[in-house]
């Protein structure tokens, strides 16, 4: 049996243009749980991660907006809660989705914590894009008035970033294994994790960051020995000179030549950067695939029929 971890983007649970309503991520979750009961279905044994970037941004406008009225909290207790709403969110869904297909299965949701390092040069230089999308004038303006850093994120508009330390080590990494050996479907590290410090005794403290979820799904896919590392988004496969001329979308790639694209500038921090690092980290840590495609296209993906592949 086939044991496949699948990162699903935050933007594939509010989409771009939507308020981000709990109906409409909703309403967004069922249309993947489809793509993911085939899976379920197919026999894969099946580890879910998912973003959180639209989700916990709003969050931080909440924290904003209510300050003087209830105490903002602190960006790790914000991923904490996205991991509960969306994971709630997904386990709902799918089950519902399994069920009309005549499959019962009992879906778990871990609320899961990230080690990270205290001087990652992250927490100096934040890069991770997270809740919705402005103008380039909007965003000049959040910037005087707020003090945010803004960036322009793959064309789509601009958008606040926060730190993004890397993920060290999963916390909770034995019970989930145990849980997906156990047979049941297992959402984890949603939001790329809570991310946390150690100390010298092994005590663990949050830390205000947002954890690149594709990064963290490298990890956890490592940690659990899968077979499969399946990133899914908006887009059918990986592009050369993205959205310039010369573009091309590429079946496969080897990992040599994912370096090299890499180096050559094809892949933006926060949106296909990532992507690509964790499908490279997965493979030089073990792992023998990587995909990169669309939601609606999972299992087309693993049968080799969609997406792009990155291999040995
Ligand atoms: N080289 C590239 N190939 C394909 N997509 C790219 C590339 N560079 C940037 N992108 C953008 O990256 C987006 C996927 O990243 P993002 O939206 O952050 O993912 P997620 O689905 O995990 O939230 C695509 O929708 C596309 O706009
Ligand atoms: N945490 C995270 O990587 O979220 P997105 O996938 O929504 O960017």
């Amino acid at each position: 049996m086939q044991t496949v971890v699948l990162a699903l983007g935050g933007n594939a649970i509010t989409r771009v243009g939507e308020r981000g309503t709990f109906p409409e991520q909703l309403k967004n979750i069922a249309k993947v749980a489809e793509s993911i009961a085939e899976l379920v279905i197919a026999g894969y044994r099946v580890l879910i991660t998912h973003g959180n970037g639209p989700q916990v941004g709003n969050l931080l406008i909440k924290n904003e907006l209510a300050k003087d009225v209830v105490p903002p909290m602190p960006l790790d207790v914000c991923v904490a809660n996205t991991q509960g709403s969306l994971g709630y969110g997904i386990q709902q869904q799918l089950r519902n989705v399994l069920l009309e297909k005549g499959c019962e299965k009992e879906i778990v949701t871990f609320v899961t914590q990230v080690v990270v390092d205290p001087h990652d040069p992250a927490f100096y230089n934040p890069t991770k894009p997270v809740g919705p999308f402005y103008t380039a004038e909007e965003a000049r303006q959040m910037e005087k008035t707020r003090g945010y850093r803004m960036v322009e994120d793959s064309g789509r508009g601009w958008r606040r970033v926060v730190p993004s330390p890397r993920p060290l080590a999963i916390v909770e990494r034995k019970a989930i294994r145990k849980a997906l050996e156990e047979g049941f479907v297992v959402i984890a590290a949603g939001g790329g994790g809570i991310p946390v410090v150690q100390d010298e005794k092994g005590h663990l403290k949050g830390v205000e960051g947002v954890i690149d979820k594709d990064l963290a799904a490298a990890r956890l896919a490592s940690d659990i020995g899968a077979d499969v590392l399946l990133m899914l988004t908006s887009v059918r496969k990986v592009i050369i000179n993205f959205g310039r001329p010369g573009q091309k979308e590429l079946d496969c790639m080897t990992v040599e030549e994912a370096k090299r694209y890499f180096k050559e500038g094809h892949f933006p921090p926060g949106s296909m950067g990532p992507k690509v690092e964790a499908a490279i980290t997965f493979l030089e840590q073990g792992g023998q695939k990587a995909i990169i495609g669309l939601l609606e296209e999972a299992r087309e993906a693993l049968q080799g029929q969609a997406g792009t592949a990155i291999v040995h």
